[in-house]
């Protein structure tokens, strides 16, 4: 796989509580890459967290934080990126995002609901009603999400282990098409 990808980067898109950062680290292992995500470069490089971040900064300077980071790690090869799950709506990013390959995590809301029940890290959902708020984000963003060069959808049973597995058993395919 490593010969294939030839150092190519895999960026990891979707919505928040998909898989990202967990599946991501497996991909990294299994393949030998560096894992980077873009939400802790901009926790660390801020001195604080992401909620903190929207709170004191604004929902603004969070998304001018993530270009920056992505423009960054751009810069290097042989990376697995898990990316925030806002980060397809700036158009420039995109740019960066396809030096690469990009990998949508499609998870339903119901499964994403249940998995962040118990978090309180991810401001957009820190208000009354997460689920229709889940829904409207997703309904703005899946167009976005769909311009990825692979579309995984992802069951309720299915573990971080099986889907990387499938990740990696795909891209062969796609690689191809290229
Ligand atoms: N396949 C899976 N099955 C069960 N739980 C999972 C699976 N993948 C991730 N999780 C759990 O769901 C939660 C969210 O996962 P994770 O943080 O990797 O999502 P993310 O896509 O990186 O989210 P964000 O965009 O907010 O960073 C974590 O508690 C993680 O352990
Ligand atoms: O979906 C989103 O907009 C977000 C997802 C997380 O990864 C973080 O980037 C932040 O909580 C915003
Ligand atoms: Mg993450």
């Amino acid at each position: 796989m490593t010969n294939l990808l030839k150092g190519v980067n895999l960026y990891l898109i979707g919505m928040m509580g998909v898989g990202k950062t967990t599946v991501g680290k497996l991909l990294a292992q299994e393949i030998g890459y560096r894992f980077v995500d873009t939400d802790e470069i901009i926790v660390k490089a801020a001195g604080k967290s992401i909620n903190e971040i929207f709170t004191e900064n604004g929902e603004a300077d969070f998304r001018q934080l993530e270009s920056d980071v992505l423009a960054q790690v751009c810069a290097y090869t042989k990376l697995i990126v898990a990316t925030g799950g806002g980060i397809v709506m700036q158009q420039q990013n995109w740019g960066y995002l396809h030096h690469g390959l990009v990998v949508w995590l499609d998870v339903p809301i119901q499964i994403i609901l249940e998995r962040l029940a118990e978090d309180n890290t991810r401001p957009l959902l820190q208000n009354a009603d997460p689920q229709g708020k889940l829904s409207l984000l997703l309904e703005q963003r899946q167009h976005k999400y769909s311009q990825a060069d692979l579309h995984i959808t992802i069951t309720a049973t299915e573990t971080p282990a099986e889907i990387a597995t499938r990740i990696l058993t795909t891209i062969p395919s796609i690689l191809k098409k290229q």
